[in-house]
């Protein structure tokens, strides 16, 4: 009797529940359930309190109600009978956290504390928090903590000590009337399983713990607050429960939400891009997977443990059991090239996208392949959205250099396009230098199966093979795969992630090769891209941040 594992991929504005074969990993049924409250990140539901710039913050019943609706519909999409379906596995945005009662009801659902923004779920992209990082990593500094060395240096705005602070310090009574500070995607496994779990990938990348070294020392939670030394033995936990491992089993309330059998195993939670790694078919050293879309997430595995200056962050079991799971990341890919077609692109372009009933980026992509490496004469910076990985700057801006009275729409979507391209190549070559192997690269993602110039374009800028994966819903995939180990061998699942990645996980026969006449003139305009990525990223002239300022000033005067 086949055997099956859902895997429920939480996201930024849905929830995507997919049911799997766990022989082969083939994908039976996918539904998606769109979050009611979506992103709340103008007033708050019910009350309409109007927030301030940079929040952002979701409705933690949305999520229970992902459970509710997208996993019935696969089961019944697919009529495989739920006794069949032997583990769920789910991967979330990080960090994305709420507070919490201790048996785990969210403060935002209290009556009292409705109306109180910072008792919601702060979502990955609230990025409010920005004064507590700085003055976190500022007090980091001054006091030596090694452990910023893990994280490229700095910690973000975005991960979970930053956002507590400024619980702390904008709403205290809600800092001290939560009993629990916890993920997101640890919460959803707690509703599943009735058991608080907390998973070593977000409490690695997210919350400043390692294996070696557990929690940062209560001295360094005290010299940011008094009020805040006991945090982790108070309101969070030190037992890190490693991915791969079963957070618990089904509860009847829980089997009654899904139509699922009580007692179907859980897997420890896992975040959307780690997931991604052993469902691109990648369980050893050597390999990047990229996850392409909007932004890139590059992650590569390694046996040994290196500092790895401008990344995300490296964790130990972050990924992969018994590894070092290394992330780093651009923060706008796709966005450079939506930006362009929006706001830049001529009617005559647009007419002609309508006319042959293509998309305006596939027209543009036809154009631009007929161009030579070079020949536009363009080059840019991709910084429209600031550098995560390797400058770690969010006040950097774009900037394309060579333009003429004859640039062409296309000569501009080609030269964004080399960018970002340039962008990884920096990232591939850092981590090189600082004794990350990556010998071949593994795309997914939305773009490998959008653009196939774009593909071609990262092979010849960083000389590298790229392979695809196979699944078009991967987070999902690997999630369905963790929830086929948390099941076992004994119930028909897999023993550990690297047998469910040999049966469950597949490449492509898609292969793109670098193309050695474009790579050679790839490797000028890289150094070239080198030079100005210096120059501009690293203080030689910050021009961009002084007229971000001066932006920011004059807007202040209207
Ligand atoms: N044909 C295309 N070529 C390049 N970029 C594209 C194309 N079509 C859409 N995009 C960009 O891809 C991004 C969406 O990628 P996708 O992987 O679907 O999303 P996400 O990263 O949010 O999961 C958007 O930024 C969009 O501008
Ligand atoms: O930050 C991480 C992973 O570390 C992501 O969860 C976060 O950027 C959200 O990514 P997506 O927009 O869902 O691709």
């Amino acid at each position: 009797m086949p055997k099956y594992a859902i895997g429920v991929d939480f996201g930024t504005e849905s929830g995507r529940a997919v049911l799997v074969d766990i022989t082969n990993g083939q994908e039976i049924a996918t539904a998606v359930y769109t979050y009611a409250n979506g992103v709340i990140d103008e007033v708050l539901p019910e009350s309409n309190l109007r927030l301030e710039p940079d929040w952002a913050l979701q409705d933690p019943e949305d999520y229970i109600r992902v459970f509710q609706n997208a996993i019935p519909a696969v089961l019944q999409q697919s009529g495989v009978n739920p006794a069949d379906v032997i583990g769920i596995g789910i991967d979330f945005t990080a960090c994305t956290m709420l507070p919490t009662l201790k048996d785990g009801t969210p403060l935002c659902v209290l009556p009292q504390y409705r109306n109180r923004p910072h008792a919601w779920v702060k979502l990955w992209k609230h990025h409010a928090a920005q004064p507590e990082a700085n003055r976190l990593n500022e007090i980091a500094t001054e006091l030596g903590y090694s452990f910023l060395n893990r994280y490229g240096g700095k910690i973000s705005s975005e991960w979970f000590f930053p956002k507590v602070w400024q619980i702390l310090n904008e709403d205290p009574e809600i800092y001290f009337a939560a009993e629990r500070f916890i993920e997101a995607a640890d919460w959803v496994v707690w509703q599943l399983t009735g058991e608080e779990t907390r998973n070593s990938c977000t409490a690695g990348y997210k919350a400043i713990w390692s294996k070696q070294e557990g929690f940062p020392p209560r001295e360094f939670f005290r010299a940011l607050d008094p009020r805040l030394e006991n945090i982790v033995d108070e309101k969070m936990s030190r037992q890190i429960v490693s991915i791969g491992q079963c957070a618990g089993y089904l509860t009847e309330e829980a089997a009654r939400w899904t139509g699922l059998k009580p007692g179907t195993a859980v897997a420890v939670a896992n975040v959307d891009a780690h997931v991604s790694v052993p469902a691109s078919t990648v369980t050893e050293e050597g390999k990047m997977v990229m996850i392409m879309g909007t932004s890139i997430c590059h992650m590569v595995l390694s046996r040994s443990e290196h500092f790895v200056p401008g990344i995300c962050g490296y964790v130990e079991d972050g990924i992969i059991p018994g590894i070092f799971g290394y992330e780093a990341g651009q923060s706008c890919v796709g966005d450079h090239f939506g930006w362009f077609v929006e706001q830049c692109v001529p009617e005559h372009y647009q007419q002609e996208a309508r006319q042959r009933g293509v998309d305006i980026h596939a027209l543009l992509e036809e154009k631009a392949a007929q161009l030579k490496p070079g020949e536009s004469g363009l080059l840019a910076l991709d910084w429209w959205n600031g550098n995560r990985s390797v400058l770690v700057d969010v006040d950097l801006t774009g900037m394309m250099l060579g333009m003429t009275l004859l640039t062409k729409p296309e000569e501009i979507y080609r030269a964004l396009i080399e960018a970002t391209a340039y962008g990884t190549r920096v990232i591939i070559e850092t981590f090189v230098h600082h004794g990350v192997p990556v010998n071949e690269l593994i795309a997914t993602g939305g773009l490998p199966d959008r653009n196939k110039l774009l593909m071609q374009i990262y092979a010849d800028v960083t000389g590298r093979e790229i392979r695809v994966a196979a699944a078009h819903q991967t987070p999902a995939l690997g999630s369905a795969m963790f929830g086929a180990v948390a099941a076992g061998k004994s119930a028909g699942g897999y023993d550990d992630i690297f047998e469910a990645a040999k049966h469950m996980a597949h490449l492509r026969d898609e292969v793109y090769r670098p193309i050695p006449e474009h790579q050679q003139v790839y490797d000028k305009l890289y150094q070239e891209y080198l030079i100005l990525h210096d120059y501009f990223g690293r203080g030689a002239n910050d021009v961009m941040k002084r007229l971000k300022a001066l932006k920011a000033s004059i807007r202040g005067k209207v």
